[in-house]
């Protein structure tokens, strides 16, 4: 299957994936000199219950934390979109060093990692449903920066030991994804795809302005998760991001000025 090898990464995903080369692919290089302020952007709304959370994954892409989303306990509302999304799920991408690791980049800058808060349109019957209509996701994008150990993502650093090899997976309850959110809301948005496949063209892009902090311990502990399974040749979960892809005469918007 994909994967983020020489032989199965993100330059082989147009064979089984021709949308891979489509019109609005993410990820994107953001370049903020080039990005239209728009004051009839609204603000973002994310109303989130900790009592939703309800595992945390390593599907041998990433670590994933899911969400119960029969309800609208946890929602985004407002930013760019119209309407009531579901928190599905949150993960994360980085880098097997802090010089790269984030999927979207800012003039050219690579953060060392990139938090995906991951919501589908309720005026859709569930995610897989939503996942193949053009306004059916809302990704919430968040850097991670290289500064001071950050406490709030202790807690799921610290569940990460039980999940190091592909497809296991623990409880994490009560978990409140509003403290990974950065102090300052404001936000790039465009009309792009998943990262990953199948790369279907159904996000609604939102990337945040500010990232959150994460120390170099802390990121070895992300570098820490195998890719591979029990009993595989074992290989560091590292690098897990697909590059930025071309814009194809989309526009951002900027939630700011
Ligand atoms: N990286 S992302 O664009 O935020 C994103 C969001 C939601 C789903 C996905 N990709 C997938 O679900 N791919 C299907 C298989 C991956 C897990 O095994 C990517
Ligand atoms: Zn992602």
């Amino acid at each position: 299957g994909w994967g983020y090898a020489a032989d199965n990464g993100p330059d082989t995903w147009g064979e089984n994936f021709p949308i891979a080369n489509g019109p609005r692919q993410s990820p994107i290089d953001i370049v903020p000199g080039e990005a239209a302020f728009d004051a009839a952007l609204k603000a973002l709304t994310l109303k989130y219950d900790p009592s939703t959370s309800i595992d945390i994954l390593n599907n041998g892409h990433s670590v994933q934390v899911t969400f119960a989303d029969d309800t609208d306990s946890s929602t985004l509302t407002g930013g760019p979109i119209s309407g009531t999304y579901r928190l599905k799920q949150f993960h994360f991408h980085w880098g097997a060093s802090d010089d790269k690791g984030s999927e979207h980049t800012v003039a050219g800058t690579k953060y060392p990692a990139e938090l995906h808060l991951v919501h589908w349109n309720t005026k859709y019957p569930s995610f897989g449903e939503a996942a193949s209509q053009s306004d059916g996701l809302a990704v919430v994008g968040v850097f991670l920066q290289i500064g001071a150990d950050n406490p709030q993502l202790q807690k799921l650093l610290d569940a990460f030991d039980g999940i190091k090899a592909k497809s296991t997976q623990t409880s994490f309850a009560n978990f409140d994804p509003t403290i990974l959110l950065p102090g300052s809301l404001d936000y790039w948005t465009y009309d792009g795809s998943l990262t990953t496949p199948p790369l279907l063209e159904s996000v609604t892009w939102i990337v945040c302005k500010e990232s959150i902090s994460v120390s170099p311990g802390q990121m070895e502990k992300f570098r820490n998760l195998m890719f591979s399974g029990d009993g595989e040749a074992p290989c560091c979960m590292v690098d897990n991001y697909r590059p930025p892809q071309p814009l194809k005469g989309r526009k951002v918007r900027a939630s700011f000025q």
